[in-house]
Order: structure tokens, then sequence, then C-alpha cells
């Protein structure tokens, strides 16, 4: 068993290697000049690798990082002594794995201080970023100096290119592989809120379709570029923020994440398809400010998914999911407010009889699933028009629009005898009172509640399971 997982850890780690060497040449495809990408997607894999997995993935990055370095001498035709290659190879390897792995951790620490906070998580990633990419690009170009693989004065053409490169490439597609290294690890060392979770519903469309506009977008604004020519024309680009804000407001996390991967790629091909290298700094600079504000915009549609739950919670009761106390003063002052201009609605307590010989006979669970059982019966046997509110403890209220008393109470009583045929709670014999009143234009919550609670307390009095009328005049 052991054995199998030690098997089946190589077989990851080698995985990992391989997908860093494949994302190592597609950095490369994406040179504009000599060790400098639009964006580089090795950063972003090691320092997700580093987060989500750990050091288990040491090696496995090492080794990549080491063959990387043989491939680039190979590339170039660097022409230095097999010693040199390999201890430039190691160092290399060193001040990658060492810069980002610096950055993870610190990032690691940070959120789990502030597991709740995503905006201060952003914050923290982004300026992580900023400086594990430029601590990784002055320890890598110097080994590459030192191991004679980079040449003196190509240091100050290179050194700026190769840093934006690997922040761009850690910003956009870090959060990406750090996301599918977590759907993938079975025991991630890193873990903060899951990236796929709910999203507003108020705003619609599917999310193939707003990639595809966002793209349309970005296609747009490169083609125009390649046609005007101009370097002001190159700035059209920002308009990507636009769908891509609609797509990061409306999805998960995880569909951010995508999306800046994809658009990443997309201007990436773009700008070498269209011929549009001159303007690499302006293509890299929308890149990064495109996924920062999208990162910042996640909180959004966190924040309106707890804001409907909160909601939720305040309308509802969590037990019985009748309508609040809160909600039933809103929704009685507007029938109130109708009776004032010559309508007729009734207002009924309904209260459980001897409930609490319930509780200490039977115990709290079945109280509970008493109470559920009536608000259950109550909402059964009302129009959807009527309001049914838990007013506290076993007492709950029943609003009837547009009803007269004979009616309300005609259709009480069909509900207590539901209540009294119910078998819901196994071993207790469910039964309840009710103090039933009319609306009078005079009448506020208050008058109106206490002349039905008055006719409850007499139904009480008079042997319970019965409606009792305080009638008006
Ligand atoms: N299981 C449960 N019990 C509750 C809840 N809220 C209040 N209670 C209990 O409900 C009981 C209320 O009892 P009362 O309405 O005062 O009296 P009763 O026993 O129903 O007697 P009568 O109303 O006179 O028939 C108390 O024992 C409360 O502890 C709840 O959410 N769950």
């Amino acid at each position: 068993m052991n054995h199998l997982t030690q098997t089946q850890r190589l077989l990851s780690g080698t995985g990992l290697a391989v997908a860093w060497l494949a994302v190592w040449g597609l950095g490369h495809l994406a040179e504009f000049t000599a060790h400098a990408s639009v964006w580089y997607p090795p950063s972003a894999l090691t320092f997700a690798a580093l987060l989500v997995i750990g050091f288990r993935s040491v090696p496995y990055l090492f080794v990549a990082n080491f063959i990387a370095t043989l491939w680039s001498v190979w590339i170039y035709d660097i022409s230095a002594s097999g010693p040199e290659i390999v201890a430039g190879g190691i160092a290399n390897a060193i001040a990658h794995i060492g810069c980002y792995g610096i950055g993870a951790a610190l990032l690691q620490r940070i959120a789990d201080r502030q597991k709740h906070s995503l905006p201060r998580i952003v914050i923290a990633f982004l300026g992580i970023a900023t400086g594990a990419s430029m601590a990784a690009t002055i320890t890598v170009i110097s080994s590459l100096v030192i191991f004679g693989l980079l040449e003196a004065r190509a240091v100050a053409e290179t050194w700026l290119a190769f840093w934006i490169g690997d922040f761009v490439a850690l910003v956009v597609l870090g959060p990406l592989c750090g996301a599918l290294l977590l759907k993938l690890e079975r025991s991630p060392v890193f873990w903060i809120e899951p990236l796929d979770v709910v999203r507003q519903d108020s705003l619609t469309g599917a999310f193939g379709l707003k990639l595809l506009i966002t793209a349309v977008v970005g296609t747009a604004a490169m083609v125009a570029t390649a046609s005007i020519g101009t370097v002001e024309s190159a700035f059209l680009i920002f308009f990507l923020l636009i769908p891509q804000m609609w797509l990061t407001h409306s999805e998960s996390p995880l569909g951010t994440a995508v999306s800046l991967a994809a658009i990443s790629f997309l201007i990436i091909l773009w700008l070498g398809v269209l011929d549009l290298a001159e303007f690499v700094f302006i293509y890299q600079f929308a890149i990064a400010i495109v996924a920062t504000t999208a990162y910042f915009g996640i909180a959004i549609p966190l924040l309106a998914s707890d804001n409907e739950q909160l909601r939720e919670r305040l309308m509802f009761d969590r037990l019985t999911g009748a309508t609040s106390r809160d909600l039933l003063y809103f929704q009685a002052g507007q029938e109130l407010a109708r009776a004032r201009r010559g309508a007729t609605s009734c207002l009924a307590v309904v209260d459980l009889d001897r409930f609490k010989d319930i509780n200490d006979r039977h115990g709290h669970t079945r109280g509970d699933r008493s109470l559920v059982e009536l608000a259950t019966i109550m909402r059964r046997e009302t129009r959807s028009t009527d309001v049914v509110a838990r007013y506290g403890g076993d007492e709950f209220v029943i609003v009837f629009p547009d009803t007269t008393v004979d009616d309300a109470r005609e259709r009480l009583e069909a509900l207590l005898d539901e209540v009294r045929s119910s078998t819901a709670v196994p071993g207790v014999h469910l039964t309840a009172s009710v103090g039933l009143t009319e609306s009078v234009p005079e009448d506020d919550f208050a008058s109106w509640f206490e002349r039905a609670d008055a006719a409850l307390l007499l139904a009480k009095r008079r042997g319970r399971d019965r409606v009792e009328v305080n009638a008006v005049g």
C-alpha cells in the first residue's frame, strides 16, 4: 500500500516536471527577446506547486529547472564548458525555486491568519508576486552571468523584461495553476475558500458566452492596433476590462482564473500572428492590470452571496422556514394600510398546546419536530398570499389578507383538524389553540395582535384545541 503511494507520488511528481517543461516551452515560444517572454508560465507553476504541494514538489521542480537550463543552452547555442553548464543549471534551479518558495511560504502564513478576507489575501499575493519575481530575476540572472550562460552586457536589456514576464505570468496564471493543483492534490498544504463557490444570480449568461465576448473584444482591439499601427491604438486592449469584470462579477473565482489564463494566451497568440512585438510592454501591462482588477472583483460575488444568506436568515425562521418576526411586521403593516382604505384582513395567533410537556417528556428534538410539523400544516392549509410567521417559541401568527372572520375561522378549524390527526412526530399527539380577530382601520400591529392574543388566552382557558374569536364591536 505504502509502496503504491510512493509510486503514485513519483508519477504525479513526474507529471509536474513534464507539465513544468511544457509550460517552459510555451514561455520560450512567447519570447520577444532572448531570455525575456511576454509571460513566463513556469514562475506560476513553481509558485503554485510550492504553495499547494509544498516541499514534496521541490525535487521534481529542481529536475525540470535543470533540464530547462540544458534546453536553453541548446536553443541559444551558448558556448560554455560542461561544469559551467551543470553549476549554472544547479544555481539557476536553486535561485528560481528558492525565491518562489519563500514567496509561497509567506503567502501561506498570511492566508492562515486572514482566512476570511479575500481582498487581504489578494493584496498579499500581488505584493509577494512583485517581490518574489524581482528576487528570482536578480538571483537567476546573476547565476546565469556567473556561470557564463549569459553575457554581462546583456543584463541591462534583459532584467526588466525578465522580471515583468515572471510577474505577469505569476499573477495571471498562478491562481489557475493553484486551483488545478488543489483539485489534483489529495493532501494540499494550503487551502483557502473553495474556488468554485456560488455566484450571483442576477447577472445572466453562460460562462462560454462571456469568454467568447471577452475574446472577441481582445481580438478586435489587437486587429485594430495592427491596422492603425500607433502606440495610442495599442491601449484599445484595456477595453478588455469591461467583459472581464462582467465575467468576474457573475462567475466563480475559478471562472475568473480560467478566463484570465485564456485571455493571456490569446493576447500572446495575436502578438505573434499580428506582429505587434513593438507594443509588448503595453500588452504585458494590460494583462497585469486586467488580472489584478479581476482578483479584487472576485470578492464582490462572494460578498453578494454572503449577503443573500444573511437576508434569508433575517427574513425566515431557520427551524421552521416560517416568515420571521421582522418580515411579519412589514407585511402586516402593509395589510393594515389596506385596512385603512376599507379592506378587511384577519390575524390569528396559533400556539401549540402543552408544548413544555412535549419538550419535557419527549425531548427537544421531538419538540422541534412538532414545531416544524405545525408550520408545515399551516403552510399547506393557507393560501400563498397568507403570511405564516413564527412569532417566538411555539407561537405563530397567520395574516389572512382580504378575508372575513367567518372564512378565516373555517380555515383555522380545518387546520386544527389536520394538527389533531398528525402522526408526523412519533409518540406525540399534537393539538393547538388559536385566537382570531379581524382588522379595523384604527389598528396598528400591537392593537391587532393584542386582540388575537386575548382570544388565544380564552381558547387556552376554555380547554385548548379550539379557535376563539375576538370580534370587533
Ligand atoms: N423544542 C423547542 N422548544 C422551544 C423552542 N422555543 C421555545 N420552546 C419551549 O416552548 C415552551 C413554551 O411553552 P408555553 O407556550 O409557555 O406553554 P405550553 O407548555 O405550550 O402550554 P400552553 O401554551 O398553555 O398550552 C417552553 O418550554 C420553551 O422552552 C424551540 O425552538 N424548540
